[in-house]
């Protein structure tokens, strides 16, 4: 916990202690893993649609695997034979046949950059639309379970070490282990007492790389992490500027943000000084190893055991090896990332919803011009297991009714409209729409026959027209105009500058409150619902836009079944029946002016609503 203290030795607040606590959370998601065959399988197996290119490829790997020790292997030769025989023409030849074969190497290798990064961007692309069909099935619940970071870190970073070890990792193996494996048999061709050496060797330079490449990559994740925390926490204090100033933070919130970028220096530093001592150390092995093989060598061909050309050439391909050994030590640390990645994406497109309709569930009939009728019977409804939010709710909703929810805040009035809208299922009792079981009929079909509005009005970036289109994107303009024109609301879009093509801008910000609201009452009433549900914003708003989004609303209500959390008295006085809720409970039902008189928990409540 030392490190949480604020560096002015102020006590941090809960707030602060959870936001670098928040750095110790992500640290524990799994960095690497071992390599498992089912997940490598599985990986190749979204190379499937371009599999020709895949196997060309991994010919061209092995056919570049051997041009690579052939070429330096060909330029020890050169040395050793024509130049040291002082033979002009073989050496024209030879170099002839060297540019062949340097030339045919690299328009190969420009094939295996091409297809590589093709199949990388079709695993991508495949992985990455799975990722977004999986979250968009999922229940309600799962969205306050799992946090949005984690979903986008699935969808970029982990979706990055993936491309990386299918299109670098895989091919890039295969070219190296091939250099290795040919490297080796022609020196041990040349020279088996100095490839001996070699052979012992090796092992060693590997496990030094891996162990620095490994400290290095866990190093390098913890810089980024660090840094998104300082990006995030600017990006809040800019967003929250007026509430900081408002309660005269600004200095705690420096104190925080200092902490944040000490923490990001403390893992940069480490960064620098892992790659200050793996790089020199791994030059100073390569020379290590270039000085014993000069000692040996030069000692057995002074003892007369080994030719002056075979030892040139031995060098040559000496080097060769040093690389391929450096490479794969990296990628195989880079594949260990990549399994841990591949892990949790998996984990994230196979993991199946709560729950899903039953397969025996049918279409709720679709019906014009006509409300839905809802009943609730006993209902029992909790978010978490034990602890009911909902008790014993009963009533009924005759079809084309609708239906206020008052009661303080927690009561359960947003419960229950998560209930009719099947976004959670009851834990007891039954909700029935048209006379038939929810459990019955598929979400679809309910949500086809909805409209919902809600207190945050939210708004897709686009125009207005494709916000109020988005129900029925075939929808033409005039259908809209008429819409608008039925809600009385028509001037709205004479007010914005370019008309229903004016750009709502991040979540609505470039339109009022009103006119967010009367686009979200256009977007329901184009879908055309028999059930609305509707939680009535409470922000205070002019009186004339007021007064239009009442005029608005009640030709919104029209004809349908709604049920609204209702703010202003205007609109409870017009529902045909208001439910009193408190504590997850019904404790008065009836209309406005029946309640008023009971003076009961209502005529109490009345007091706080807005005219
Ligand atoms: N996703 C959730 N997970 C766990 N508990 C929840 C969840 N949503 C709401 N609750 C709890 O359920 C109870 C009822 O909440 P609900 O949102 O239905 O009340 P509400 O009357 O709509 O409140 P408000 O007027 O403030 O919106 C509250 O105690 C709330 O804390």
């Amino acid at each position: 916990m030392n490190d949480l203290k604020s560096p002015r030795g102020i006590d941090r607040t809960p707030r602060e202690i959870g936001l670098l606590q928040r750095q110790r959370d992500s640290e524990e998601e799994a960095f690497t893993r071992p390599l498992e065959w089912s997940l490598i399988t599985r990986l190749i197996s979204y190379t499937k649609p371009i599999a020709f290119k895949r196997n060309l490829l991994i010919a061209l790997t092995l056919v570049r695997a051997i041009q690579l020790p052939l070429l330096a292997w060909m330029v020890g030769s050169i040395i050793a034979g024509p130049i040291a025989q002082f033979d002009t023409d073989l050496l024209f030849w030879s170099v002839a046949g060297y540019l062949l074969l340097a030339f045919s190497t690299d328009f190969l290798f420009h094939f295996r950059q091409r297809f590589a990064q093709e199949i990388g961007e079709t695993v991508v692309k495949t992985l990455r639309s799975e990722i977004f069909e999986a979250v968009q099935r999922q229940p309600m619940a799962f969205f306050q379970r799992v946090k949005l970071g984690s979903i986008i870190g699935r969808m970029t970073s982990d979706v990055q070490t993936l491309r990386t070890a299918i299109q670098d990792v895989f091919f890039v193996s295969i070219v190296q282990v091939g250099i290795l494996v040919f490297a080796a048999s022609l020196m041990a061709y040349t020279d088996l007492v100095m490839f001996a050496i070699v052979a012992a060797l090796a092992p060693i330079l590997w496990a030094i790389n891996r162990h620095f490449r490994s400290r290095l990559s866990q190093s390098s994740r913890q810089t980024q992490e660090s840094f998104s925390r300082v990006t995030a926490n600017l990006a809040e204090s800019v967003n929250g500027i007026r509430i900081t100033q408002g309660f005269a933070r600004e200095s705690r919130n420096a104190d925080l943000f200092r902490a944040l970028i000490v923490d990001h220096a403390r893992f940069n530093m480490m960064l620098a000084r892992t790659s200050a001592l793996l790089i020199p150390l791994l030059e100073l092995n390569s020379q290590f190893f270039i000085a014993l093989l000069l000692f040996v060598g030069g000692w057995r061909t002074l003892d007369g055991a080994m030719e002056i050309a075979d030892l040139i050439r031995f060098f040559f391909l000496a080097n060769l090896c040093f690389g391929p050994i450096q490479t794969l030590g990296s990628q195989f640390n880079q594949a260990l990332i990549a399994m841990a990645g591949a892990e949790r994406v998996f984990k994230l497109i196979d993991q199946e919803p709560d729950w899903t309709d039953a397969p025996s569930a049918q279409a709720l009939p679709a019906k014009d011009a006509s409300g839905i009728e809802v009943e609730f019977r006993d209902v029992t409804f909790s978010y978490v297991a034990g602890k009911p939010v909902l008790h014993d709710i009963n009533f009924k909703a005759e079809a084309g009714q609708s239906i206020a929810l008052v009661g303080h805040t927690g009561s359960g009035k947003s419960s229950i409209l998560n209930l009719v809208s099947k976004f959670y299922l009851p834990d007891k009792g039954q909700i029935k729409l048209d006379g038939q079981d929810l459990l019955n009929l598929t979400s679809d079909s309910i949500h086809d026959q909805m409209g919902i509005v809600t207190q945050q009005n939210f708004l897709f970036s686009g125009t207005v027209l494709d916000n109020i289109r988005m129900p029925r994107p075939e929808a033409s303009e005039a259908e809209v105009q008429k819409i608008l024109l039925e809600l009385d609301c028509d001037d709205l879009v004479e007010d914005l500058s370019h008309g229903l093509h004016t750009d709502v801008g991040e979540r609505g910000a470039s339109l009022s409150l009103g006119q967010r609201q009367l686009v979200c009452f256009a977007r329901a009433m184009l879908a055309n619902p028999r059930l609305l549900i509707l939680d009535e914003a409470t922000s205070a708003i002019d009186s004339l836009t007021e007064a239009k989004l009442q005029t608005a609303l009640e030709r919104l209500l029209l004809g349908r079944t709604s049920f609204i959390v209702a703010h202003r008295l205007s609109t409870i006085r017009k529902a045909d029946l208001v439910l009193v809720l408190d504590k997850g409970r019904i404790v008065e039902r009836g209309t406005h002016d029946k309640l008023l008189q009971a003076g009961g928990p209502y005529a109490t409540l009345c007091q706080n609503f807005s005219s």
